[in-house]
């Protein structure tokens, strides 16, 4: 290991343990948004294995990790879905009450909370696509 290696600081996607742990929290985010009654039906006709492949790619790219992320832009797969912000702050809800109960440190659970507000244009409806 070169020096180099052993003083960079971590980023959130390797402190909380990688690829692995990431897919356990998008699955465990996607169980209670399908669990949610008023959330359930914006999914009914999604593919929710490549649902969750999207999704895992990109929250690795938020935790600071790799960028493979080859879905959409998150203004063109959620504009036509009309989403109104009680919504959006309902999906937020259970993206913060996972990484919580997953025990991520709250710093992480910070910095994702501030992407989630830096989003909030580009998913829910009437906001601004150009922003992308
Ligand atoms: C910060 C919040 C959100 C993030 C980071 C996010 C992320 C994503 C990603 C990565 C995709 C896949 C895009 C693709 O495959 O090309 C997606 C699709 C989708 N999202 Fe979200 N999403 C968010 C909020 C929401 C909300 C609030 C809803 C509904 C209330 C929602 C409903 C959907 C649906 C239904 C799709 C599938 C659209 C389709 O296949 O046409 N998302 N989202």
């Amino acid at each position: 290991m070169t020096v180099t290696e052993e003083t960079a600081p971590l980023s959130h996607f390797e402190r909380i343990g990688g690829t692995k742990s990431v897919k356990a929290a998008v699955d465990l985010f996607y169980d209670k948004v399908l669990a949610d009654p008023e959330l359930a039906g914006y999914f009914t006709s999604v593919d929710m294995a490549g649902q969750r492949r999207h999704m895992v790619l990109m929250l690795t790219v938020v935790l600071g990790g790799p960028n493979e992320y080859t879905g959409r832009s998150l203004a063109e797969a959620h504009q036509p879905l009309n989403i109104p912000l009680e919504h959006y702050v309902k999906v937020g809800g259970h993206l913060t009450a996972t990484l919580t109960e997953l025990d991520v440190p709250a710093d992480i659970l910070a910095d994702v909370q501030a992407v989630l507000g830096q989003v909030q244009d580009q998913v829910v409806s009437g906001g601004d696509p150009a922003g992308v």
